[in-house]
This record gives structure tokens, C-alpha cells and sequence, in this order.
């Protein structure tokens, strides 16, 4: 059941009916919903079988939902995203409302994907009272899953937990075209993003988004500005989308293999990432699929299963485990092609974190001369169940 008192709370900015001018009602509004907020809503840790009357209305960590509340917090992230009023914007993740409101103001239509029944009536009810509900279509959906309809720009708090793969969906994702996605992220997150070659943030996430994208600072925002407070602090960024011709010539699925192949472990030098024995047999059996579109050798019981081999330099790596057959000629004579790359182009004894993206680019570009080709195996991965699936994301 809706509670009725969590609602007039989370509407006090917009509605009408209260008596408070807009102003005094702006200052006050943090300290008046978080009070409030805290003794009408249960986080999943303090549930209790015994503690769920019907007019609580629990929000769950699981789902990440930590609902903003500073009005000029949300203001300065409408302001920043720069909304034409024919614009349509996708939210991911609307919850009560907060955000929504104020985008549905702006824009001429917000799409918004909420995976909360709840969430959704929620907001719908809160739109309609504020006869805006003919501009909003919101659908119960995992983000992640959802085909998103045409929008013309993202602003979203979104669930801290999805980030990685959401900005992946979403510069990534085929077919959309869109200015820019405005994003309350994680502090350490968004410092990922923006990161540049030689910090200590600067990852595989960081490289394959600024490929594709530009990432600029909006502002800090403090846990305290969250209902119910998070453990940590979040940072606004906006990422805009590259035009077609700004983003270097290169095939995607192989840029984002190759990337994964680099930042494996991203301390360790090229040189050393590039002799393991599994990074080897890999190369050299996508090279060879390439070369001849045709199987991939695994399985054999006879040859290497790098899953066995106690000779590995990192046992630890959780990235792609699929056993291939090779005679010891084959992959000594591959591994020397890729360290003659390497020694020749001077990669040898660089670090991933240490490249820049020019730099990436020049060592991929030499590696396919020589004839070596990465590959995402995703689709591999889901038709053959020889793999071992633990494959990180960006990160
Ligand atoms: C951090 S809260 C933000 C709520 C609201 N936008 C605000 O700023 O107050 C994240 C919201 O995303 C929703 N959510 C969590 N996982 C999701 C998913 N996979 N797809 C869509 N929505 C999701 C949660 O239910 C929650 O409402």
C-alpha cells in the first residue's frame, strides 16, 4: 500500500497545496524529508519480520536504492544536462520521483526504466498529480535488459551496482545516437572515468569509454545528500558520445578483446601478459579462426589445458578459461611472433596503465600485421559449455 505520509514528504517540493512559499519550503526540504523519510522507510537491513507495517515503505540495498534528495543537487544536474524542451530523456532508475519531476518539467518526454513495481506506481501517481503524466512513460524493467526507445540524452542516479555495465550499454550499445548522459556515479567510479594515462585509476573502463566518448567533472555530491545515506560519496559526470568520424578506425568487438587481453593485469608489462601460456594459446587460436573462419581448437585431452598447468604465471586470473590443443612448435613460434611486436615497437616493458590511447591503438595495429587478432568470445562462450564463465567486466 502506498504511504500515503512518504508521499506528501517526497512531493513537498512541487506540490501545490502546501502553504510554505517555494523558497522556505527549498531550504527546508533536505531536513524535513530526511527526518521524515527515516522514520517511514526501512532499509533490507533493519527489516524484521515483526517491523513491516503496511504504511512502510522499504527500500532495498539489494536494488541500490538510495533516493536523492538535496533540491540543489537535483536542480544543478537538470541545469548541467542542458535539456531542450523538444528533447525526450531516458532515466534509469526514476525511484520516487525526485529526478523525474523535475526532467518531466524540461524535457518534452522522459522514458524511465525502473526495476521496482512499486517504484513504478509510485511515480506514475506522483506524475499524474502533477498533470504531468502525458509526458512520462515508465516501465517496469531491468536496465540492463531493456530495449530503451529513441532518447535524445540520459540523466540518471542510477544503482551504483549496474554502473559498469550500464556505460558499457550504453556508448557501446548499437543504434543509440544521443548528446550525452548525465550520471550520478559512485565517487570512484566517476574517478575511473575520468582518469588519464599514468593515474592510478586509469583501467580498461577507462580506455574503452574515452575511445568512444569524452567524460567531463560535474560535481561532488555528498552521502548525506541520500535517503537512506549510503556508505560512500558520488561524483556527477556527463559522458558525451564521439561523433563517427572522431572515433578512430577500429573494430570495436576487437578494440574491447584486446583491451581485456592488455589491462588482464594491468601492473604487469605488456611483455610479461603477452608470454603467458594461455594469453598465447588464445592468440593463436582466434588468429588462426581468423585466418580460416573456421573452428577454434579446444578440448583435447592431449595438449595444453592451461587450466592445469602449474607453469602459469598467473594462476590467479579469473579471464576466459578454455582449454585448446596446440604441439609445443606451434605455440613457441606464435609466442616469438608476439614478443618480435613487442621488442620491434618498443611495448615490451610498458604497462597498459601507462599507454595512452594512441598507443593502444599503434600496438593493435601491429599485431594484426603480424597476423594476430583478438576476438570476443562471448558468443563462444554461450554456445560451448567447455568454458569456465567468471568473466569480468570493464574492470
Ligand atoms: C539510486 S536509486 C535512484 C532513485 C532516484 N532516481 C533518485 O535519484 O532518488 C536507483 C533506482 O534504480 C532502481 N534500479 C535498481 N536496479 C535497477 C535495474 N537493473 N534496472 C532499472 N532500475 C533499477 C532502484 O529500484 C532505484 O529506484
Amino acid at each position: 500500500m502506498m504511504n500515503t505520509l512518504l508521499k506528501n514528504q517526497v512531493l513537498s517540493h512541487n506540490n501545490t497545496s502546501r502553504p510554505l512559499p517555494f523558497k522556505f519550503v527549498e531550504l527546508l526540504f533536505p531536513r524535513i524529508l530526511v527526518q521524515q523519510l527515516r522514520t517511514n522507510t526501512l532499509h533490507d537491513k533493519h527489516e524484521t519480520k515483526d517491523r513491516q507495517p503496511d504504511n512502510f515503505f522499504r527500500l532495498h540495498k539489494s536494488k541500490g536504492q538510495h533516493l536523492l534528495t538535496n533540491p540543489r543537487v537535483l536542480d544543478t544536474i537538470v541545469r548541467k544536462s542542458a535539456i531542450n524542451p523538444t528533447d525526450t530523456v531516458l532515466e534509469i532508475g526514476p525511484g520516487t520521483g525526485n529526478l523525474t519531476l523535475r526532467l518531466l518539467q524540461a524535457a518534452s518526454k522522459v522514458v524511465a526504466v525502473e526495476i521496482d513495481e512499486r517504484m513504478v506506481k509510485f511515480l506514475q501517481e506522483r506524475a499524474s498529480e502533477q498533470g504531468l503524466q502525458h509526458k512520462l512513460s515508465v516501465t517496469r524493467e531491468d536496465a540492463l535488459k531493456a530495449e530503451f526507445p529513441r532518447f535524445d540524452l540520459v540523466v540518471a542516479n542510477i544503482p551504483y551496482g549496474i554502473s559498469s555495465p550500464l556505460v558499457t550499454k550504453l556508448v557501446y550499445g548499437e543504434g543509440y545516437n544521443f548528446r550525452s548522459a548525465t550520471l550520478l556515479l559512485q565517487k570512484e567510479f566517476a574517478r575511473r572515468l575520468l582518469a588519464k594515462p599514468g593515474d592510478s585509476e586509469f583501467n580498461r573502463l577507462a580506455v574503452n569509454v574515452k575511445l568512444v566518448a569524452e567524460v567531463e567533472f560535474v560535481m561532488d555530491v555528498s552521502k548525506r545528500d541520500f535517503v537512506p545515506c549510503p556508505k560512500v560519496d558520488s561524483s556527477v559526470v556527463i559522458i558525451r558520445p564521439k561523433s563517427e568520424n572522431e572515433i578512430p578506425s577500429v573494430n570495436l568487438d576487437e578494440w574491447r578483446a584486446f583491451t581485456r587481453s592488455c589491462f588482464n593485469k594491468k601492473n604487469k608489462t605488456l611483455g610479461a601478459t603477452f608470454k603467458q601460456k594461455k594469453r598465447v594459446m588464445e592468440l593463436l587460436n582466434l588468429s588462426q579462426m581468423r585466418e580460416s573462419e573456421g573452428e577454434c581448437r579446444r578440448g583435447s585431452n592431449d595438449g595444453y589445458d592451461f587450466v592445469k598447468d602449474d607453469n602459469l604465471d598467473d594462476q590467479s586470473d579469473d579471464e576466459d578459461c578454455i582449454a585448446y590443443s596446440y604441439s609445443e612448435t606451434e605455440l613457441t613460434m606464435f609466442k616469438r611472433k608476439i614478443i618480435e611486436v613487442l621488442k620491434t615497437s618498443g611495448f615490451e616493458d610498458k604497462r597498459p596503465s601507462k599507454l595512452s590511447i594512441e598507443d593502444l591503438l599503434n600496438l593493435l595495429s601491429l599485431l594484426n600485421g603480424a597476423g594476430i587478432y583478438f576476438h570476443d568470445l562471448k558468443g563462444a562462450e554461450n554456445a560451448d559449455n567447455n568454458t569456465v564463465l567468471n568473466r569480468k567486466d570493464m574492470e
